[in-house]
């Protein structure tokens, strides 16, 4: 470890514009050569990441629970005969887990529940002298949660997922997680599963889980739609399904971008930094100050910070790669530079958080001062911490209720209705040259 934090530091906010707004496609994302050398021992090639989902998609579409064996012995490290977990593994696993942490996840699910019944709409109805217009909202029949665990269970990320399913009433929920080298999946997902009101749980994780719940095998069912954060891998395989199936708005490696004034605390500015760094080395740790004294201290703290921590080699990495500290002139700057970043998560460290709050445009979720760090949002806020990343918070939104629903129109005009919509209907129709069009209307009008 060295004995100063790598972490870029800019002054110039051109400079930092144009960091920001490195294109972040994730197709295009070099991976560490650690990464690149588990590929060409895998595939017996050096296949980029987008070359290695194609295969793996390929082969669970043809080859259904045979290639998810494979894929699962060679990536995860885990031998195994059944696929899906157990009600009795299940029920174990929650008794493994400390009853503080089940007390913690219970707490978090309730949270979760309260916030997401706000955003339930209901079916309307609109009656006039026409008749009747509406719309019916019906959940969607069956969803896959992808929970990820790689670098670290996230039973987290399958409560904020699986939570708002279930509040949408969503019929059947399954998740697919990777196993451990044992074969288990952690207790701590399975617990968190069982309180979320799963259904159904599968040991496949990385891109031949997206593959198995986009396509069906054997053992895991095709669903509607796909939902859950995941590495590139599975970033990358969701792009491809989609179309087969919905999935949602790409959530990928965490980014997190402060704007802080010269009255936050340098101690907390790093610590808000490491934490989301900690998840993966494709994470995005970002400060924009208008203190130059604070980009100072917030550069020292990383450096006292990071060693102590266990995760210290993913989050340093993440600071090389990603890390920015970038010096603006003025908090206009900052929210501007902001909403063209369009991060995940936007921290304000400011005397006056929401004196700004209209001006962030774009972000996943918006933190406003020191008690409302983002880690809270992690965990036991509300709202889901399943949020959109590489961009597209610029047009879409965390998960959500309304993801998991669909809206049904409702036509029924009456007589009266007919004979003044009609004719228009005609008309259009003809000009359109459909003339069987046409003809269904003014047979009805006697025309
Ligand atoms: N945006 C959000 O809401 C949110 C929430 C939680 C986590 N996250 C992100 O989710 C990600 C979790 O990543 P993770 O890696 O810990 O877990 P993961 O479950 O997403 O990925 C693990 C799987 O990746 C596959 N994989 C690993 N190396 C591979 C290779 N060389 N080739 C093909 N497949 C390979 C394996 O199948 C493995 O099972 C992190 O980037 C984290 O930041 C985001
Ligand atoms: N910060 C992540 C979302 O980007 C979510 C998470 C799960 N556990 C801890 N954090
Ligand atoms: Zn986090």
């Amino acid at each position: 470890m060295t004995s100063t934090v790598t972490v870029r530091v800019l002054h110039d906010p051109a400079a930092a514009r144009e960091f920001l707004l490195r294109r972040r496609r994730l197709e295009a994302t070099e991976l560490p050569e650690r990464v690149r050398a588990g590929i060409r021992s895998i595939f017996g090639a050096d296949l980029t990441a987008g070359e290695v989902v194609d295969r793996i998609i390929a082969d669970v579409r043809q080859e259904g629970d045979a290639a998810l064996r494979r894929y699962t012995r060679l990536l995860d490290g885990a031998e195994l005969d059944r696929l899906e977990v157990a009600p009795e593994e299940i029920a174990a696993a929650t008794a493994e887990v400390p009853s503080d942490v089940l007390e913690a996840l219970r707490f978090a699910r309730d949270r979760i529940d309260a916030f997401h019944r706000r955003q339930l709409r209901s079916s309307w109805m609109h009656f006039d002298e026409d008749g009747a217009l509406g719309q019916i909202i019906r959940p969607l029949e069956r969803v896959g949660i992808y929970t990820p665990g790689g670098r670290a269970p996230y039973p987290s990320s399958l409560l904020m997922s699986a939570v708002p399913a279930r509040v949408a009433g969503v019929e059947e929920i399954i998740v697919c997680a990777p196993p451990e080298r044992d074969g288990r999946i952690s207790p701590l997902i399975l617990a968190a599963a069982d309180i979320a009101g799963v259904d159904r749980v599968f040991k496949v994780g990385g891109a031949q889980a997206i593959a198995a719940m986009a396509y069906g095998t054997e053992s895991v069912p095709r669903v509607d739609k796909i939902l859950g954060p995941g590495n590139i891998f599975v970033v990358l395989a969701k792009r491809r399904v989609y179309g087969e199936v919905d999935i949602d708005q790409l959530p990928g490696p965490t980014e997190t971008l402060l704007i802080a004034d010269e009255s936050a605390d340098p101690a907390l500015c790093a610590a808000d930094l490491l934490a989301q760094a900690e998840h993966d080395p494709l994470a995005s740790p970002i400060l924009l100050t208008t203190s130059a004294q604070l980009a100072e201290a917030v550069k020292q703290e990383l450096t006292a910070q990071l060693p102590a921590l266990e995760r210290a080699e993913i989050a340093g990495e993440a600071l090389v790669n990603n890390g920015l500290i970038a010096v603006v002139p003025d908090l206009p700057t900052a929210f501007d530079l902001a909403n063209a970043y369009a991060p995940e998560h936007l921290c304000l460290l400011l005397a006056e958080p929401w004196a700004h709050l209209d001006r962030v445009r774009h972000a996943g979720g918006v933190f406003l001062g020191e008690s409302s760090p983002e880690v809270l949002g992690d965990y036991t806020a509300g709202p889901s911490h399943v949020m959109p990343t590489g961009q597209t918070a610029r047009f879409s939104s965390p998960i959500n209720v309304e993801e998991f629903l669909k809206i049904i129109s409702v036509v029924g005009i009456n007589r009266e209705g007919l004979k003044r919509l009609g004719p228009a209907a005609a008309t259009l129709a003809r000009a359109e040259g459909l003339t069987a069009h046409a003809r269904a209307i003014e047979r009805r009008l006697g025309s």
